[in-house]
């Protein structure tokens, strides 16, 4: 049946919305009304909290909440809050922890802290008069008008710190920018810095209008496009590193030197082949992500960044580089985040401020460190496993329960697989087939449907 567009759908209460939904989507079966309440939070206040971070929402999904401890990062031992649904990424990052707490332990090293946003524009005219106008007069109005708006930035050692007009008119016709560059201490600073944008674009077109220097002709040119933070920093930086000496790095059966040459190898082959430098970064943002999304912070900016970053050079490549300088092993992230720990949900969730409470109560600058440090050390883990055992062994090991629960096995059945797998590489395919062994069926399509 075709379905009909709703009209006034956010006005809704949110039974109603169930409602709709159930008897629009779901054809009535009210199974779905249990699924979503049995996610409510029986606190009432709390509940309207998380409802009111988003909209038009009916229940809350939840996502695990895990500790990664053991982590010495500059000489401290912290222990790092994960939120992420995937299995062994946490479990990676605490072996990795682990195995650097006895090599020095981890580095970080904040580079640099400017974010940046454009009041992007058109004007057809003059475009050396422009320039002389930006410098001569309009630079220290943008600083004036918004005088109010960074007032408090200001006194924290914040604000703007550059303005730039920028000539795109190469690229596109009668194309500008006026570049801010701001420094917002420990906001991610995205409304700081959209409020400063947007006050430039009304400035602009003020100054313009009155003044004497152009022309009506440029004066009616002026259109403002859009005003808006970018969500590339990479002026906002921050490196995390790890080293030691190569005989150190010793793992299992494989001597220190084959580790270091098969490792060197494979981020090497990240650093130039795109295929693989997605996946291996992708492995990167399981950790960064997993700390981003504890911590309250909006994974969609830092992922975006990150990505960009990763073609700085023309050429999608590996976020991780390793080293080996005078028998020193060397492997480091530098990572572009722009990251709060003040504003947006910060100060709201309660688990997030329990996981800055976690962390010591961090400023921005120490969570870029912490999520730079669970990048590297979760791409550490991932590495030393497709070199060494293959990613499977230890990956399906922790997805085992998984796999069970899909089954609906019970715990001593649990129990069982647990002790089964101990000497074996887990496969969806070796617990179906020893599952039919066990509960003496013939067919997997006896057991619970699973695929
Ligand atoms: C999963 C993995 C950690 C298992 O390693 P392992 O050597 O079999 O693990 P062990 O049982 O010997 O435990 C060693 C350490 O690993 C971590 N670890 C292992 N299993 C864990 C689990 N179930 N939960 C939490 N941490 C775990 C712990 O730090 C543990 O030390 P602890 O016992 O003092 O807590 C390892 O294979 C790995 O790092 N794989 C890479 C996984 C990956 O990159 N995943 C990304 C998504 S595919
Ligand atoms: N493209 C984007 O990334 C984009 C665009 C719009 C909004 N957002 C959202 O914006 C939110 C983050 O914006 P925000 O950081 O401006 O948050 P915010 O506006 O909630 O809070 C930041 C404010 O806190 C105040 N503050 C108090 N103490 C401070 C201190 N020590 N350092 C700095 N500021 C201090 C300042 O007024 C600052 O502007 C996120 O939720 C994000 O999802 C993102
Ligand atoms: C294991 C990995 O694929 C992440 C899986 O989530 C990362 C990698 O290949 O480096």
């Amino acid at each position: 049946m075709n379905k009909q567009p709703v009209e006034g759908f956010s006005k809704l209460s949110k039974d109603g919305k169930i409602e709709w939904l159930v008897n629009e989507y779901l054809n009535g079966d009210d199974k779905a009304i249990k699924t979503l309440k049995q996610y409510w939070n029986n606190d009432e206040d709390l509940q309207k909290l998380h409802d009111e971070f988003s909209e038009n929402t009916i229940s809350n999904f939840y996502m695990p909440f895990g500790l990664a401890p053991n982590f010495l990062i500059n000489g401290r031992l912290y222990t790092i809050p994960m939120a992420i649904e995937e299995s062994s990424v946490v479990a990676a990052a605490s072996k990795a922890a682990k195995f650097w707490i006895n090599r020095g332990g981890f580095k970080t090293t904040i580079l640099s802290t400017e974010k940046l946003g454009h009041v992007h524009f058109i004007f057809k005219g003059d475009c050396n008069k422009l320039k002389t106008f930006f410098d001569e007069v309009l630079k220290d109005k943008l600083h004036q008008d918004t005088a109010d708006i960074t007032k408090n930035m200001r006194a924290r050692g914040g604000g703007i710190s550059k303005l730039e007009l920028i000539d795109k008119t190469s690229q596109m016709e009668n194309y500008f920018q006026i570049k801010g560059t701001f420094e917002t201490v420990d906001s991610m600073g995205a409304n700081f810095i959209n409020s400063c944008l947007e006050q430039f674009a009304k400035t602009l077109q003020t100054e313009i209008a009155t003044s004497s220097i152009f022309s009506d002709q440029e004066k009616e040119s002026l259109q403002i496009v859009m005003c808006i933070l970018s969500n590339y920093t990479p002026d906002c930086m921050v490196r995390a590193e790890v080293s030691c000496k190569v005989e150190e790095l010793k793992d299992g059966k494989v001597s220190a030197e084959e580790f270091v040459e098969k490792f060197t190898r494979a981020v090497r082959i990240a650093e130039i082949e795109p295929y693989r430098a997605t996946t291996h970064n992708k492995g990167i943002m399981n950790g960064c992500d997993a700390v981003v999304i504890a911590t309250g912070n909006d994974f969609r900016a830092v992922e975006a960044c990150a990505h960009t970053y990763a073609t700085k050079d023309g050429r999608y490549s590996s976020l991780t580089h390793c080293e080996v300088e005078d028998g020193i092993f060397r492997f480091w992230i530098d990572l572009p985040i722009a990251v709060g720990t003040i504003g947006g949900l910060t100060s709201l969730h309660p688990l997030v401020k329990l996981a800055l409470d976690i962390l010591g109560k961090p400023n921005a600058k120490e969570l870029m460190g912490f999520i730079a440090v669970a990048g590297l050390a979760q791409n550490f883990g991932a590495l030393r496993s497709l070199v060494t055992t293959g990613i499977q062994k230890g990956h399906m090991k922790m997805h085992l329960m998984n796999i069970l629960n899909q089954l609906e096995a019970t715990e001593e059945e649990k129990q069982y697989f647990v002790n089964y797998f101990k000497d074996k590489t887990v496969s969806h395919h070796a617990v179906i087939n020893e599952f039919c062994r066990l509960r003496g069926v013939s067919h997997p399509d006896e057991l619970k449907k699973i695929d």
